[in-house]
């Protein structure tokens, strides 16, 4: 391919990016980068910064240092209005998929389109029902969400997630409290999807069996900085201790239960009398 092809492909790069919160970095020398068709999984210990680097991908947080493009464009440099039509060709799918109680499956899946085209009434029940059929739910349309079970609802979060055809499809956490059936369906479901849409997704997701299952690549991070990352093979065979911790997880290795000790835990905790 060339590197104008590669470019074009190429949906989300960080580049030696820190990432975090005022003074605390979460994750430093970040370097990671998404293709169209690809689906990638972004894994690490719980507090190891997974859903900050979501965060960072959509422009809630920026680098403390280094570069994040979105579609070629430096985040940093958007205006906000330049970063609202960024984020419309992203789709992210939250953990809780927080479906309106009020609407029924139909009309959740609609509200973007609703909210964000001027598509006629008759095109936006095609394209709904288009979407519904790509998660398996066309005949649940009418069903109000008091009625549908939990799979289905995530089903039909990630229905409203992709109504507005995003060419990046951010997932946190999606197999979370899924049954295994549940569970396998969904990781299949996303490969499908992306291949189906030729877009990217990522996935934040602790689930080594079924994302390894589904994705081209898998990035690994902890200790404040990106361990690992490969395809899933690659990353199968790693000697790393704490590679095969994580991939196994096993107890005891180096990965480490408590939470680090900071700076600011200290003060505290001497304003309390205690050390
Ligand atoms: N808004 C915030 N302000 C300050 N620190 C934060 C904020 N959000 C997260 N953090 C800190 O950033 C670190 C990484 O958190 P993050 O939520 O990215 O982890 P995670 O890998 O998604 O964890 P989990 O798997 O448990 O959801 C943690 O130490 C957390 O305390």
């Amino acid at each position: 391919m060339t590197p104008e092809a590669t470019q074009q492909n190429e949906l989300l790069r960080f580049s030696n990016a820190a990432l975090g919160y005022g003074d605390f970095t979460v994750l430093k020398d970040i370097d990671m980068h998404i293709c169209r068709g690809q689906v990638v999984a972004m894994m690490g210990g719980s507090g190891s910064g997974k859903t900050t680097l979501l965060r960072a991908a959509t422009g809630q947080i920026f680098a403390q240092k280094g570069t994040i493009h979105a579609f070629g464009q430096n985040i940093a440099d958007t205006s906000h209005s330049q970063l609202q039509s960024l984020r419309q060709r992203m789709g992210v799918l939250f953990q809780q998929g927080a479906l309106f109680t009020d609407l029924n499956v139909f009309e959740n899946v609609a509200f973007p389109l609703r909210e964000h085209t001027a598509l006629s009434e008759e095109e936006i029940t095609a394209k709904v029902l288009e979407k519904l059929n790509d998660v398996g739910l066309r005949a649940a349309a009418h069903l109000g969400i008091s009625e549908i079970s939990g799979g289905m609802a995530r089903r039909v979060a990630l229905a409203r997630a992709i109504v507005l055809e995003p060419e990046l499809i951010l997932y946190d956490e999606p197999f979370a409290g899924l049954d295994p059936i549940s569970l396998g369906i969904t990781a299949r479901l996303i490969r499908d999807l992306t291949n189906r849409l030729n877009c990217a997704s990522i996935l934040i997701t602790h689930d080594v069996a079924d994302s390894f299952a589904i994705a081209d690549h898998i990035y690994i991070v902890g200790q404040g900085k990106l361990l690992a990352h490969g395809t899933p093979q690659e990353m199968r065979e790693s000697t790393d201790p704490y590679i095969e911790q994580f991939l196994t997880g096993e107890p005891d290795g180096p990965i480490a239960f408590n939470y680090p000790e900071t700076p600011a835990f200290k003060n505290w905790l001497n304003k309390k009398g205690r050390s």
